[in-house]
């Protein structure tokens, strides 16, 4: 998969293409059929697939301060998006200047001008180019001077998460923000994941019998809510069940907000400088103030019997694919 960072990165000989344009904030199974669409679309039609989105998220140009937490970073959103077949990934720096590009103008410039699009595959709440005055609609009509069709896929509906509402990122990032694990997983097709460098902590896990890796997290990643969680810690390679912990550790009476995780039974890994990712697939409890240190060893013990059961039952039931 080619991926180009501004549109000077586009090959000059870059012929027609199928575009989808989308912040795809999590590559969630609402965005994994539309990307699926535009590859398959594209096959179909004999031509490459191209997915444009943004760096930064466009709200924080438009609204300074309003960064929403990101579901995945954009390697990891190439990653997956590489996992669906696409064969380009265009992350357009979202500059002030670009955001005052009036929807036609958009048209032109991205679609027409540089990806020669033959077909854009679109969700139908698609908005874009300047005060998002742009929809599908319009890019429809668009189309028929500049010679492209526009397919309109139908927003997908969660059985449960979110008490079925359309699956959104939005949706996702109030779940996860929540602490509903389950929910997040069911929209997003996977568990939710974030990923960091593993940093110095207290130094006080390993006397406590449980080291934790504390994990030091990429700027606006969408950290759970304050808890106990079952999980995974993925380092150099290897995918370990662990016990996780995101708060300030009240216990100790801290003020930083970590997540750390422990990697059950596992004895004398040494993950510091490490760019590791902890999965979370399910809430455990909250984050609590025990009367005595005994009150919270017994309370970890426990956690780590309870997360060691739903990892293993999961891995039971999603086998990993060979
Ligand atoms: C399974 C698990 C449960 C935890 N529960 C709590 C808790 O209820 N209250 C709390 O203050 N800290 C809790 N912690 C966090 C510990 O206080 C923290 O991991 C420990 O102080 C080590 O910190 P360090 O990695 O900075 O050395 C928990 C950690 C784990 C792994
Ligand atoms: N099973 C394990 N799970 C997580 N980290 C472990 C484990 N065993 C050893 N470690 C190492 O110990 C460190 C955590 O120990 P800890 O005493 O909590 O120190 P810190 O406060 O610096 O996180 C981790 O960063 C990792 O390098």
């Amino acid at each position: 998969m080619q991926r180009w960072r501004g549109l000077e990165d586009i090959p000059q000989d870059w012929g027609r293409s199928v575009v989808t344009i989308g912040s795809y904030d999590g590559v969630h199974r609402g965005h994994q059929l539309i990307i699926g669409r535009a590859v398959e679309r594209a096959r179909e039609l004999g031509v490459p697939s191209v997915v444009v989105t943004f760096d930064p998220h466009p709200s924080e140009v438009v609204r300074p301060g309003s960064h929403p937490p990101l579901l995945a970073p954009h390697h990891r959103r190439a990653e997956l998006m590489a996992g669906l077949g696409v064969d380009a990934v265009l992350v357009l720096p979202f500059t002030a200047e670009f955001s005052q590009l009036s929807p036609a103008d958009f048209i032109v410039k991205v679609l027409v001008d540089k990806l020669h699009a033959k077909a854009v595959i679109e969700g139908p709440n698609f908005r874009f180019g300047h005060r998002a005055a742009g929809n599908v609609a319009f890019l429809s009509e668009l189309g028929a001077t500049y010679d492209y069709e526009v397919e309109v896929i139908d927003l997908f509906v969660s059985g449960t998460a979110g008490g079925g509402l359309p699956f959104s990122s939005t949706l996702t990032r109030r779940l996860v923000a929540e602490g509903d694990m389950a929910g997040a997983s069911e929209i997003l097709g996977r568990p939710h994941r974030v990923e960091g460098i593993v940093v110095r902590g207290a130094q006080r896990g390993r006397e406590l019998g449980f080291p934790t890796a504390n994990v030091e997290t990429l700027p606006h990643t969408a950290i759970p809510a304050d808890g106990v969680y079952a999980g995974w810690l993925t380092a150099a390679g290897e995918r370990m069940p662990a016990a996780i912990s995101v708060g300030t550790n009240p216990q100790f009476d801290g003020t930083e907000r970590t997540v750390e995780a422990y990697a059950i039974d596992r004895e004398g890994l040494d993950l510091y400088g490490l760019h590791v990712a902890v999965e979370f697939l399910e809430y455990v409890r909250g984050m609590l103030k025990f009367d005595t240190l005994d009150d919270l060893l017994e309370a970890m013990a426990g956690d780590v019997k309870r997360c060691r059961e739903l990892t293993e039952a999961y891995d039971r039931e999603n086998p990993p694919a060979v």
